[in-house]
């Protein structure tokens, strides 16, 4: 059965006018060593205490590659729930929907009652930005209108598009900046709208883009999210980037590997708004994370984690937690979209090829009893251009793995990823969360004050491939271990437990 609309009945629990307070106990673990080597676990119980904003904002989007695939698709997508488009196909009438999308089209375990399981919709959890909602702007290089680049894209059936163009044709995405050392040369044939200047000049063209955006369309917030093409890695060097004060220093002086993705990424924290870095690159080098947790602004990524990684980040966990040891994952796609002829570039490709290579890490390192310390298992990734499949990724993995008794396991897999259409519903969850993040404080015991999480949003690591997250936090990609860290945290800040599973009233 479906709940969907509840409130927690409990003295740790306030419904406040416009905020929602709670009282939670973390329970956990302390581990310690005797001086004889024994191990020690002495579960703890720490308190917190959780403070939610009510006040749903008018969101505002800023999207850089708003004219791509993602871009155009995600646009196309809100426009359509929010007017009722349906389309005729040859399967039958299609109405929209949010599909894909955590936050708009999942549930969670709220109970059972009178012995039915009861799940309430995760949007019940807290008040979030609904996306019919959110007003979309944003930045290409090129300088199709929205209605276009939908066209472009290949994506959406044309019966949805055609009555699209009305909504999309008046959406010019703004002059982007420009540098082709940092993606596919075989993009500088789109690059017709650009910002010109050196990289102060862009900076200050970019925050004041932000300034207009936010004035002209009357939101209450704006959040910037990069889905524009992936860039090559930028050199990390002592004295360039590797401090706030270098990195502005850097961009005064306009040195060359300060990439576009930072250029941005600085102006939205100068701002004060959000930036959440959908593609693979290090956008968010040292000196760029210092600024963000110096000025307390969100900063999110990287590379939305979509379909071929995400099916990687469940099999492998499961593999491993199984007691099954992977020895050699082979992952193979092809791709035809505008994302897959940048990725033909191999500077631009290796910055890709280390966000879906990395995915295993943690699972690997969470069984030491598969793996001798420094062991992994082969892992290879192969990504090549084929124009014929457009957006339609065909992802094909080789898993092989050691079983009982030196016996092998190898499972096989093919996977046709629509990567828009997999990709849009992630840049709304990753949007809808970080607007939320920005409303929850939080005290944990001894602590003073109520204060926001930390700047660099840990919570958004289900979303993506290479989680950011703050120095000293372990990273962990199982996704369903990120799926419940992020129900978990939201639970907490209405009073509720994890869901642990247990079910004891049935079993005692
Ligand atoms: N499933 C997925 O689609 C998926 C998954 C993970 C990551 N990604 C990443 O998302 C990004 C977008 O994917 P896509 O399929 O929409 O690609 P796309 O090529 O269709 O769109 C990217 C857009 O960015 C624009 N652009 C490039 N550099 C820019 C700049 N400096 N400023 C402003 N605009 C710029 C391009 O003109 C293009 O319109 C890629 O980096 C891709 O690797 C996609
Ligand atoms: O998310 P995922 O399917 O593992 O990875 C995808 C890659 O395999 C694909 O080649 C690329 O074009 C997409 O940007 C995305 O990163």
């Amino acid at each position: 059965m479906l709940i969907d609309n509840f409130k927690v009945d409990s003295p740790n629990v306030q419904y406040e006018s416009d905020a929602i307070a709670a009282t939670y106990n973390y329970d956990h673990t302390d581990l310690s060593q005797d001086r004889d080597g024994r191990w020690n676990v002495r579960p703890k119980t720490t308190q917190y205490e959780f403070r939610t904003s009510t006040r749903v904002p008018k969101l505002g989007v800023m999207l850089v590659g708003w004219g791509g695939n993602n871009g155009s698709t995600v646009t196309a997508g809100c426009l359509a729930n929010k007017h009722g488009i349906t389309w005729m196909t040859k399967e039958g009438l299609k109405k929209p929907n949010y599909w894909g999308s955590v936050t708009q089209a999942s549930t969670c375990r709220i109970g059972n009652f009178r012995g039915e399981e009861a799940y309430t919709p995760f949007s019940s959890l807290l008040p979030l930005v609904h996306p019919n909602d959110i007003v979309w702007g944003g930045w290409d290089i090129s300088s199709l209108n929205l209605a276009e680049a939908m066209e472009r894209a290949q994506v959406l059936d044309f019966e949805l598009q055609r009555q699209l163009v009305p909504y999309m044709k008046n959406m010019a995405p703004l002059p982007g900046i420009y540098d082709p050392d940092f993606i596919a040369a075989n993009q500088d044939t789109r690059a017709d709208n650009i910002i010109k200047g050196n990289r102060q000049q862009q900076l200050e063209h970019i925050r004041q883009n932000i300034r207009d955006f936010h004035q002209r369309t009357g939101v209450d917030k704006v959040i910037i999210l990069w889905t524009a093409n992936t860039e090559r890695y930028s050199d990390v060097a002592e004295g360039l980037n590797d401090t706030a004060e270098n990195f502005m220093a850097a961009i005064e002086k306009n040195e060359s590997e300060i990439a576009p993705s930072s250029i941005y990424a600085a102006a939205a924290i100068l701002e004060g708004v959000p930036f959440i870095n959908g593609s693979p690159q290090n956008t968010f080098v040292p000196g760029l994370i210092e600024l963000a947790v110096q000025k307390g602004v969100l900063i999110g990524g990287d590379d939305f984690k979509s379909g071929q990684t995400k099916m990687k980040s469940v099999l492998v966990d499961f593999l491993v937690g199984a007691g099954i040891k992977p020895t050699s994952i082979v992952s193979y796609n092809h791709l035809g979209n505008n994302d897959g002829m940048n990725l033909s570039a191999p500077q631009t490709f290796r910055s890709k090829e280390i966000s879906k290579s990395n995915v295993v890490d943690d699972m690997v390192a969470s069984n030491p009893l598969l793996y001798s310390p420094g062991e992994h298992p082969d892992h290879c990734v192969v990504i090549k251009y084929i124009p014929y499949v457009a957006d339609s990724k065909r992802a094909m993995d080789e898993y092989s793995s050691e079983i009982f008794l030196g016996g092998r396991q190898t499972i096989v897999m093919h996977n046709t990823c629509e990567d828009s259409l997999l990709a849009a519903p992630i840049i709304l969850d990753l949007v809808i969360l970080s607007e939320l993040l920005g409303r929850i404080q939080v005290r944990a015991e001894g602590q003073e004050e109520l204060h926001c999480m930390h700047p660099v949003a840990v919570m958004l690591s289900y979303l993506t491939k290479a989680p950011l997250v703050p120095e000293g936090t372990p990273v962990i990609n199982a996704l369903a271990k990120q799926r419940a860290m992020l129900e978990n945290v939201f639970r907490a800040c209405i009073g509720l437990p994890p869901d642990n599973n247990m079910m004891l009233e049935f079993k005692a």
